[in-house]
């Protein structure tokens, strides 16, 4: 054992070190293949790491089956090979070699000479949002095609900074915002029905959603509480997309609709509620910071403040935090997945009376945490 180990790492480096050498030994690797009683624990290993290995391949096969609508098809009925193939628009062999491989990961089942919806394939069509969110993901991986050079550059200034371009530079036309806000709208399902689930919103009289996109989280919401008053901050060119949404679905008497920046200007005051619904994260400490104090001077004494975004070291949903909001956030160029804990301090920091975390029942979307002025 490298002495320097025991002396900075202590005993818990010590165990690391001893481990990793009899998990990389080939003779330990041999005997646990050949062992029953190690054989399913090996095998459970070596499909984890081969999963990591392939992880891309998986995500194109998906991406193919999103963007080619074989799902949406099977969804409708079971179908023959060759009628996909034609619906479609790939060879026979090209549907095949796909719907396989789809099969292979639950997103298809064969059903007689045909094919039918996996079960996965079901669970992604259930989720409003997911296939929004996967037709997005070839900028994500365009700018990940040299993840260190990405980390060497500092992250940014690639394909999805172009999507999510407040990340790095201000003044916003309607344009530039309507391929984001339509794909923040199409996944709020994924977050909003959750947060409202963990959280009694009819306690309020006035909710003032702060990055509120089109207001599809604060259209969830008064869904469920009627007599709340709805408040939306958000960039010009946004709020004129929503305050046009809100207008055609006669929600806009109750609504009131404010454009500003709110790295720069005050935020409206009167609100007994304000939300950050994935927000905070996009943002680095120092302007998080700065937003949340601004957010603490715009609430009345007693107000509370939610946050609800998916958060870093969430239990069971450890992966969505660092490993794939931490390489989303450095392609977009700013922010990063905080964990609750994290959040609380800087909540604290901030001048909030309390800051709590609340359970959800999907962290791999939304954790939430509620602080007290
Ligand atoms: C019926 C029988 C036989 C058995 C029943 C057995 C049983 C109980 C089965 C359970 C079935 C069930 C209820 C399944 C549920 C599945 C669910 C809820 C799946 C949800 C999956 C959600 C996914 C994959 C979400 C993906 C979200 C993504 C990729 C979000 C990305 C968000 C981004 C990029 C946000 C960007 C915003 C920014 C810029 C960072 O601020
Ligand atoms: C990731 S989106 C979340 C939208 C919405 N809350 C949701 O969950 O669907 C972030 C939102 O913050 C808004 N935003 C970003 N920077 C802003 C700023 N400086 N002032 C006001 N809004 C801003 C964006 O326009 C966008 O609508």
């Amino acid at each position: 054992m490298n002495p320097a180990i025991l002396k900075y790492w202590g005993l818990r480096g010590r165990w690391i070190g001893w481990r990793n050498h009899v998990l990389a030994s080939p003779r330990f690797q041999r005997f646990a293949q050949r062992c029953w009683l190690t054989r399913p624990i090996a095998r459970r290993r070596a499909t984890a790491l081969f999963d990591l290995v392939a992880g891309f391949s998986y995500s194109q096969i998906l991406a193919a089956c999103v963007e080619s609508g074989v799902l949406r098809l099977l969804a409708e009925r079971p179908h023959a090979s060759a009628e996909l193939a034609v619906r479609i628009d790939v060879p026979l062999a090209g549907a095949e070699r796909l719907l396989r491989a789809a099969a292979a990961l639950g997103l298809v089942e064969p059903l007689g000479a045909g094919w039918a919806l996996g079960s996965a394939g079901a669970a992604l069509l259930g989720n409003g949002g997911i296939s929004e969110m996967i037709a997005h993901h070839h900028l994500l991986y365009a700018d990940l095609a040299d993840p260190l050079g990405l980390l060497r550059r500092g992250g940014g200034g690639g394909a999805l900074s172009g999507l999510w371009h407040y990340a790095e530079s201000a003044g916003q036309s309607g344009s530039d915002v309507a391929a984001y806000s339509a794909l923040m709208a199409a996944s709020q399902p994924l977050v909003a029905g959750q947060a409202i689930d963990a959280y009694r919103f009819d306690r309020h009289r006035r909710l003032l959603d702060v990055g509120g996109g089109e207001g599809a989280f604060l259209r969830a919401v008064a869904a469920r509480v009627p007599c709340l008053q709805l408040g939306l901050f958000d960039l010009p060119p946004v709020i004129a997309r929503a305050r046009a949404r809100f207008e055609s679905m006669g929600l806009a008497d109750r609504t009131t609709f404010v454009g500003g920046d709110f790295l720069r200007d005050p935020l409206p005051e009167g609100y007994d509620i304000v939300s950050l619904v994935r927000v905070l994260h996009d943002h680095d400490d120092t302007l998080a910071l700065a937003l949340l104090r601004a957010i603490h001077a715009a609430l009345p004494s007693g107000g509370v403040l939610i946050i609800i975004e998916p958060m870093a070291q969430a239990p069971g949903a450890v992966r969505v935090g660092d490993a794939y909001f931490g390489f989303y956030l450095l392609a977009m160029g700013s922010g990063r997945p905080r964990s609750a804990s994290e959040i609380r301090a800087m909540l604290i920091a901030a001048g909030f009376r309390s800051a709590r975390q609340r359970r959800t029942a999907m962290p791999i979307t939304t954790s939430l945490v509620v602080a007290i002025k």
